[in-house]
């Protein structure tokens, strides 16, 4: 379980976060999205002791991070893949990181096993991909076997095979009952692996909620056509659906969903020759709720 209460951290005039208040659940994937500069990263390393808020706390399961005895083993993270020594191998790092948290050896081979650098692990990480840093990075997060991991944009530098698998292994590390907190800024990544959503703007929370609420949401209704159209405004609307007709005679049909329209219209006889669903996407609700909150963006917009 994390638990952000009234976090704020200011870098003198500029607030970076803003009285950010969240939960994480175990045994889900919990997607933590906002803009670039968001203060998702930050968020993160107040949470792992690297950086202190100016008011309000980050706790990983009711403790913050400094008071905790042997850290990795309560929470594993990856922040960046590239903060990693170039001289040494892999094994060797692991092994480091093992030793100084009084972590088994045997658990380097599972961890360099299990994210797939057991061949390559007496190779100098200098000389490794980002992809392959990543893996690294993970493996480091997992040594301890925590309970609680986080993993800011960890599909930065993967190959599409690479992204299939930290999907899956996000999914399998929640569903062993695990707190798993994932930042990233594209929501195409999060609708794929997250249950529930954290999105965040200019360090202020701008909703909690799942991918299906959020598709809900942002519902634009069914576009409907039909030679009875009239007709069949009458037979919607009396099963409680709000209907407009559109200047090119098609109807827009909020709050039925298509199966009940495609009924409806079945059993009064009438033809339909469209009935398509105009939800927005999630990456246009995500752009939506976060609109106000982009700091950095592309002139002439
Ligand atoms: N040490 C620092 N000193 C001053 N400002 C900082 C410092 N660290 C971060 N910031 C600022 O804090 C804001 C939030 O940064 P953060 O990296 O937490 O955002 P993010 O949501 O992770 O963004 P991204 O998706 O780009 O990684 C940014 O405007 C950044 O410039």
């Amino acid at each position: 379980m994390i638990e952000i209460m009234r976090l704020t951290k200011r870098y003198g005039e500029k607030t970076v976060l803003d009285e950010l208040s969240f939960q994480v659940k175990p045994g889900l994937v919990t997607g933590f999205l906002g803009p670039n500069g968001a203060g998702k990263s930050t968020t993160m390393r107040v949470l792992l002791g690297l950086d202190a808020p100016t008011s309000g706390q980050g706790l990983v399961n009711g403790r913050r991070y400094a008071t905790m005895r042997h850290p990795m083993r309560e929470v594993g993270a990856l922040l960046d893949a590239n903060a990693v020594h170039g001289g040494r191998s892999a094994l060797d790092h692991l092994r480091c990181l093992a030793r100084g948290n009084r972590i088994g050896l045997s658990r380097v081979t599972d961890v360099l096993e299990q994210v797939g650098l057991a061949g390559v692990a007496r190779r100098r990480v200098g000389g490794f991909s980002l992809g392959m840093r990543q893996r690294l990075g993970t493996a480091a997060a997992l040594l301890g076997d925590p309970g609680v991991l986080m993993f800011d944009e960890p599909v930065n530098g993967l190959d599409p095979e690479g992204v299939r698998w930290i999907r899956h292994l996000m999914r399998s590390l929640a569903a062993e009952g695990r707190t798993v907190l994932l930042s990233s800024h594209l929501m195409s990544e999060m609708e794929l692996t997250a249950d529930r959503l954290v999105i965040i703007g200019r360090g202020r929370l701008v909703t909690e909620t799942t991918v299906g609420e959020l598709a809900a949401r942002h519902d634009r209704g069914v576009l409907v056509r039909s030679p009875r159209a009239a007709e069949l405004t009458g037979v919607l609307e009396a099963a409680g659906a709000r209907v407009e007709t559109e200047p090119d005679g098609g109807l827009v049909v909020r709050g039925l969903a298509v199966a009940a329209i495609g009924d409806l219209a079945a059993g009064g006889g009438l033809a339909l020759h469209e009935v398509t669903p105009r939800s927005a996407s999630l990456e246009e609700a995500y752009m939506e709720l976060t609109a106000d909150s982009v700091e950095y963006r592309a002139g002439g917009r």
